[in-house]
């Protein structure tokens, strides 16, 4: 029996992450020797509302008995200023249960408009320090004013989340096109990208039938507008990837197009690239793929995980689906289509069920 939560979020979250289970639980119809208890848990501005926090404590307690959730956009650029029960839950989340991986997949297909074609690359991202440290090491945020002229904002790097991230790209480059690219800055920052880039050469040297290659972060930015299909698997420190993955998603067709996993030794949680779009929340505008992709690499980790074959064949049926409709144009106005969320979600349930 797996134990998933669905943290739905906020704005476009109420839509695409009822998606991404309506989606997760047709595929799994199929494969009745998996069992999964679902559990609803309040996060985000409708949980503040109702339970006066973003946050609760009950929410997080719940989580430590999960194999896994999937955790909707949270819009807190919106959340009242200065109020400590409005917090944004996802840095903290990330942090408790140790996610310090977060695998953000592109890839192109024929029939939706984009930049370029046959793009298929990973990249992954540090998802705890960086520029967003542990709130533990500094009191506050890793950000902090001397004087009210001055403000100072701390990057963190660990050899141990270098390391534990430069693993998470070699494993998945193993299985594909054997190549990982470290995108860094160590001309500038000697010390930060410096200890980063040394944690990849060693856990490379682990890897060697995986090509390894090493690149300026700026450089690596012009080269994945120019020839993304020359890359296989990225990996980088947070900051850069959090930047470095919005435009990977501008290369196949936009933020609805890219899906996210953050893994950890314990822990894995679904979680798109995009945020939560509050301009076309609740106009069943917003494109489910991401969030239903991010629900298939759940569980498709899952799979590999706990040497499940049924979650494994679920996940590429949900693949399969997914390509179908996409293929037959039943696809959200961002992918040049004229279908709502629903009924794209309802078009991947309809083809999972027929086949
Ligand atoms: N992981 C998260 O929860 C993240 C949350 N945010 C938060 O989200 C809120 C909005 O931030 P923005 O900068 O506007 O970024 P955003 O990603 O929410 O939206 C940027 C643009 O992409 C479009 N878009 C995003 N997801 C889409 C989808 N699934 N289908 C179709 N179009 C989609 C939006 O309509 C908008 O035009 C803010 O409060 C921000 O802090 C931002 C990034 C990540
Ligand atoms: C506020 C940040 C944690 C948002 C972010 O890094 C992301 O999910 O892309």
């Amino acid at each position: 029996m797996y134990q998933l939560g669905i943290l739905k979020g906020d704005d476009i979250g109420l839509e695409v992450v009822p998606a991404a289970v309506q989606v997760l639980q047709a595929a799994l119809q199929g494969f009745p020797d998996v069992q999964v208890k679902w559990a609803d848990l309040p996060v985000g501005y409708p949980s503040y509302l109702q339970n006066g926090e973003t946050l609760p404590q009950h929410t997080m307690e719940a989580l430590k008995s999960m194999d896994g959730w999937i955790l909707g956009p949270i819009g807190h650029a919106a959340y009242p200023k200065n109020d400590p029960k409005a917090i944004n839950p996802h840095p903290i989340i990330r942090r408790v249960f140790d996610l310090h991986s977060n695998i953000r997949p592109s890839r192109s297909y024929p029939s939706v408009t984009s930049i370029h074609k046959n793009v298929d690359l990973i990249l992954v991202r540090e998802n705890n320090e960086g520029f967003q440290p542990d709130r533990n090491l500094f009191a506050g945020s890793g950000e902090f004013m001397p004087n009210p002229d001055l403000a100072m904002s701390v990057r963190v790097i660990s050899r141990r989340n270098s390391e534990a991230v430069a693993e998470t790209a070699f494993r998945l480059a193993q299985k594909r096109k054997k190549k990982v690219s470290v995108l860094h800055k160590n001309t500038v920052f000697k010390l930060g990208c410096g200890l980063f880039v040394e944690s990849c050469r060693n856990i490379g040297e682990k890897f060697p039938e995986v090509e390894y290659e090493e690149i300026h972060v700026d450089t690596a930015a012009a080269l994945l507008v120019m020839n993304p299909q020359k890359f296989d698997v990225l990996v980088t420190t947070n900051m850069f990837g959090d930047i470095l993955s919005d435009l990977t998603s501008g290369l196949v067709g936009g933020l609805g197009m890219a899906p996210g996993l953050c893994i950890g030794p314990k822990y894995s949680m679904a979680q798109a690239t995009h945020g939560s779009a509050p301009d076309i929340a609740g106009k069943q505008l917003a494109n489910p793929y991401a969030m239903i992709m991010s629900g298939k690499m759940l569980i498709e980790w899952l799979g590999i995980k706990y040497n499940d074959s049924s979650l494994m064949m679920a996940a590429q049926r949900i693949d399969e689906a997914v390509s179908t409709v996409i293929e037959l144009g039943t696809v959200t106005p961002d992918m040049g289509g004229k279908a709502m969320t629903r009924e794209m979600t309802e078009a991947i349930c309809a083809s999972l069920e027929k086949n």
